[in-house]
């Protein structure tokens, strides 16, 4: 026969004091011992302890955040990271700051062993920042024995553990998302004529534009359309994979020199906060370096290609292919519209997301059809010249005359502006000339009115000129049949 032993209450509290009384003693010596330990041993032996007898004592729960998982970087690791810099408070003791090279911000986070509260919708939180030395793998191609793990720890009561995880994480996510946002400094990368000693072909300045929407004097219900456009791309990952689509928006801004084509793609960049890539064709020397280079933009981004129509001659494709077919190297084809057209619907539809595509030109009428074709370049935008509201934007911008507010030459300068072709760059040109209102628009005035008599002056010109041929055309006329009539007699 065998005997089951059947716990009591009373049996059951001896056993739970005397496993209490073993805990908290092994607790002890672990806090004593594990000081004289060498490093590794010691987390060996922390974890271990930690997870036999933590759990009975302790109502609270702590959340691991490593740097890696497995091969790739933690994405929470990194937010966190972000995040816990707005929340340090007065008891954090050290502190590391860094700058990054021609960044402006200054980063400030909390040092190794150092604690930051925190409280969402009523739960309080304790984060904590680890580092550990861990034995490096053997093949790890140095010569360093060991190497630094780095890792956040976040306890709370063990109640919470759902909502924490549900509720406050993809918060932290968030924030850090708008944060990294705000700091973020924008690159305009430029393409290389060579690919440097990491295999990179772009070389990268600061984007320090400072045009934005509401410095552009353009037509406000177009600016109005393009701000809405582009809202709408960014906010529809969902959709463009729903319907199969790649996550790329191309427009094509057109319009005479001087009209703004340039601050525009610099306004959508601020906007979206997105790095401009800017590819100068001239220095692609075939097909296949032009989709090297293009496969190495990031996401995110924005291509510019400026005066699309000059900056080199492509041909159509007709002509492309009959070329390609002379060619003897097979694989080295010259540049050529196909091969570009080919490049940006491969970039289209085989890598990258969030992508703008734009191209520039002064004289759209001289673009390959293939260009202009529907679907090849979502939106077309036209920059015109400076129209009378464009004239109060720039108002704005250089005098500092806001909206709603009145200058005595206002009426005449609108006037003009409307019966003549100015750019909103030659506007800017002439505003810039003094910080004095009356003096600077007095100049405007002065300057409308010159352009405006040339534009009469070359108007008549041609008028007259036209005469002249119509005159000697008929003249010529008459001569042909007065000679036909005179040999018929
Ligand atoms: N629409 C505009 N709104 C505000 N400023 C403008 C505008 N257009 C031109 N400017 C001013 O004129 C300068 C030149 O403009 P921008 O380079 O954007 O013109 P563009 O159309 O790109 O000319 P191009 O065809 O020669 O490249 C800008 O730095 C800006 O100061
Ligand atoms: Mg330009």
């Amino acid at each position: 026969m065998v005997d089951f032993y059947m716990p009591t209450a009373a049996s059951a509290s001896v056993w739970f004091s005397a496993y209490a009384s073993f805990a908290g003693f092994m607790m002890l010596v672990r806090s004593m011992a594990t000081e004289l330990m060498p490093e590794p041993l010691r987390s060996y032996m922390y974890s271990v302890f930690n997870y036999l007898f933590a759990p009975f004592f302790s109502r609270e729960v702590t959340l691991l955040f490593d740097e890696r998982y497995g091969m790739t970087y933690n994405e929470l690791y990194e937010a966190v990271e972000v995040y816990l810099r707005t929340k340090i408070g007065p008891s954090v003791r050290c502190l590391r700051v860094s700058k990054l090279p021609r960044i402006k911000a200054i980063n400030v986070s909390i040092d190794r062993d150092e604690e930051v509260d925190d409280t969402f919708d009523g739960v309080k939180m304790k984060w904590c920042y680890v580092v550990t030395r861990v034995e490096k793998p053997r093949n790890s191609g140095t010569n360093e024995k060991e190497t630094e793990k780095h890792r956040f720890e976040l306890t709370f009561h063990k109640k919470h553990k759902d909502k924490v995880i549900d509720y406050y994480l993809p918060y932290v996510l968030a924030r850090a998302k708008t944060l990294k946002e705000e700091q973020k400094t924008l690159k305009l990368y430029t393409n290389l004529d060579y690919w440097d000693e990491d295999n990179e072909s772009w070389g990268s300045i600061n984007l320090d534009h400072p045009c934005t929407f509401d410095k552009l004097a353009m037509d406000p219900e177009l600016k109005r359309m393009i701000i809405e456009d582009l809202e709408r791309f960014v906010a529809r990952r969902e959709f463009y994979s729903k319907v199969g689509k790649a996550w790329k928006r191309g427009y094509l801004l057109y319009g005479p020199p001087g009209t703004g084509k340039s601050s525009l793609v610099a306004a959508m960049a601020n906007y979206l906060k997105f790095n401009v890539y800017d590819l100068d064709l001239a220095t692609i020397e075939d097909n296949s370096e032009l989709k090297r280079v293009m496969m190495s933009t990031t996401n995110r981004s924005i291509l510019v290609i400026e005066d699309i129509d000059c900056s080199i001659k492509l041909q159509n494709r007709d002509d492309d292919q009959d070329k390609s077919s002379k060619e003897t190297d097979p694989y080295k084809k010259p540049l050529t519209l196909s091969g570009l057209l080919n490049c940006i619907d491969g970039l289209r539809s085989s890598c990258g997301d969030e992508r703008i595509i734009i191209f520039t030109t002064n004289r759209k009428e001289m673009l390959d059809p293939a260009l202009l074709r529907p679907g090849r370049m979502d939106l077309h935008i036209h920059m015109s010249y400076c129209t009378p509201s464009g004239f109060r934007v720039l108002a704005s911008n250089y005098l500092g005359i806001l909206d709603g507010e009145d200058h005595r030459l206002f009426g005449e300068i609108e006037r003009l502006i409307e019966s003549t072709e100015v750019t909103p760059a030659q506007v800017a040109e002439e505003l810039m000339k003094s910080d004095d209102a009356d003096v600077s628009l007095g100049g405007l005035v002065n300057f409308l009115k010159y352009n405006q008599a040339e534009r009469e002056r070359k108007k008549e010109e041609e008028e007259a000129k036209e005469k002249k041929q119509k005159k000697s055309t008929r003249f010529s006329l008459l001569k042909k049949r007065l000679k036909i009539f005179s040999t018929n007699a």
